[in-house]
């Protein structure tokens, strides 16, 4: 009797999957009017009645499901949503339906804002003009400009003002700004550094006019930091000592002009003599170009790069295992506990992207890759990365790591990666923060479904 009610009740499921798969909305309700038990029960690899319209784009079956209750988080055997499965196969009614429904309720699953985002550190608000660095009265009249705006650096800090809350907690980091009257003795001073940075390009006037919006410069002064603090007229201001960290807290807006400032300015601080002599150097072209005082110098003939801003590219990496359902992530000793993050490494000389992935991962983790994907980059101005984030997959397992460099790696299934990312109960590890391409690079992978 009781192995004959079971294959009643699985009949039922079946028949209850089934009539979701088609877009049966009259036999869905019928059953779920009969048995309510039904609405959450799972078939084949972990496939709910939800799974399976959403999978078809049948609307009505997945807007009654949902108002009878039905669990919209739950997952299937390869840790995918409802929600992932009709963004997979293109049914975008649907999983606006199913985004839509969690309004209110805790996230807990991807959402749409799971595409790749604008990265922090990349958005230009400022036009480069590089054309009018060579403009020295163009540029002699920026300056003076009672419009232009500069920022000032102490040891490669910006100086920033935090606000806080009512709590005492930090709202926000801003920019502390100042006019061309507040730093024209510093100006003077042949040790300060200057850079332009371009004009605002939130500010720029209609095209007859003949007005110019606002151009920005970044110094670099060597003056007592507690004395350069005096300038500003607002209280709270500091230069942040932890740029890992502190830089993180700037809107995106500021972020992005302090990213390029930041490179250029510490640039200036490795170089100040000429890599190829050893002479002293002078500054030219708006503070973008260093050039040897030394008129015999191999650096004033042919392409010398060193006399232009370096960049130091640098690969990091999602290492996807074979089953497509577990990530690769380690962490260095220096890391806060518990957090684990992208393998990275700097590209060596005559490498390529795709070269540098494979012997870093198997440098730093033992574990050999295949096919590697490009998938975004970012500029990280600590001192000056170009950080180009690649999807790679393993074509081994096999942990092994370089003690000198890190500390743990581990495979990390996908849904603790999304507990992880979207603050589950208890999630096993910690991401690093929103801010970092290995941030993002991790939450591109939990929104593709490519186990469907
Ligand atoms: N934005 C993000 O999400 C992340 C950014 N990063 C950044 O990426 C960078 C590289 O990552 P990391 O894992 O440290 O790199 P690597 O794995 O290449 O290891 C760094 C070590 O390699 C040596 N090295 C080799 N080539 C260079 C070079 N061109 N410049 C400097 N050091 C070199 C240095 O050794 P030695 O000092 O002994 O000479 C350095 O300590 C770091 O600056 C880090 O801040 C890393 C992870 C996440
Ligand atoms: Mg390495
Ligand atoms: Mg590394
Ligand atoms: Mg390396
Ligand atoms: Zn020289």
């Amino acid at each position: 009797m009781t192995s004959l009610q079971l294959t009643a009740k699985e009949e039922m499921v079946e028949r209850f999957l089934d009539a979701a798969s088609r877009g049966d909305l009259s036999q869905v309700s019928t059953l779920l009017t009969h048995a309510p038990s039904l609405i959450n029960q799972a078939g084949y690899s972990g496939w709910t009645a939800l799974m399976l319209a959403a999978r078809n784009g049948h609307y009505s079956v997945v807007e009654a499901l949902l108002s009878y209750g039905c669990d919209r988080f739950s997952v299937n055997s390869s840790c995918q949503t409802a929600y992932d499965i009709a963004k997979f196969w293109g049914h975008g009614h649907v999983s606006n339906l199913l985004q839509g429904a969690g309004a209110g309720g805790g996230r807990v699953l991807p959402g749409p804002e799971l595409g790749l985002q604008e990265m922090y550190f990349s958005r230009e608000t400022l036009d480069r003009l590089s054309g009018r660095r060579t403009d020295r009265a163009w540029l002699d009249a920026r300056q003076k400009d009672g419009n232009s705006v500069y920022i000032l650096f102490s040891n490669l800090s910006p100086m920033v003002v935090s606000s806080q809350e009512d709590d005492g907690t930090e709202a926000e980091t801003k920019l502390c700004r100042f006019r061309y009257e507040d730093v024209k003795d510093l100006l003077q001073k042949p040790s300060t550094v200057l850079v332009f940075l371009g004009v605002d390009r939130r500010k720029a006037p209609p095209p007859s006019s003949s007005v110019e919006p606002p151009a920005w410069f970044a110094i670099s002064s060597d003056e007592d930091a507690a004395e350069l603090l005096k300038r500003c007229r607002q209280t709270n201001c500091c230069f942040p000592t932890r740029p890992n960290r502190d830089l993180l807290k700037l809107s995106e807006e500021e972020a992005g002009t302090v990213a390029q400032a930041r490179s250029v300015l510490a640039w200036h601080s490795r170089y100040s003599f000429c890599p190829t002599c050893g002479s002293r150097t002078r500054v030219e072209e708006a503070g973008y170009k260093r050039s040897c005082l030394d008129q015999d110098c191999r650096s004033q003939k042919g392409v010398h790069n060193t006399c232009y801003p370096r960049v130091d590219p640098v690969v990091i990496m999602l290492v996807i295992h074979p089953d497509g359902n577990q990530c690769l992530l380690g962490r260095k000793k220096v890391f806060p506990v518990g957090l684990f993050s992208c393998l990275a490494g700097f590209i060596e000389p005559g490498e390529t992207v795709e070269a540098a992935v494979r012997r870093e991962v198997e440098e730093e983790s033992g574990v050999k890759v295949g096919a590697v994907q490009y998938v975004t980059c970012q500029p990280w101005p600590m001192p000056s990365n170009l950080m180009m984030g690649c999807l790679a997959v393993a074509v081994s397992t096999d942990i092994k790591v370089d003690e000198n460099e890190i500390e743990e790696a581990r495979w990390f299934p996908r849904q603790q990666v999304i507990d992880a990312v979207f603050r589950g109960s208890s999630p096993a590890f910690i991401v690093p923060p929103r801010q970092t391409i290995a941030h993002q690079l991790i939450r591109h992978w939990i929104g593709m479904t490519s186990n469907l």
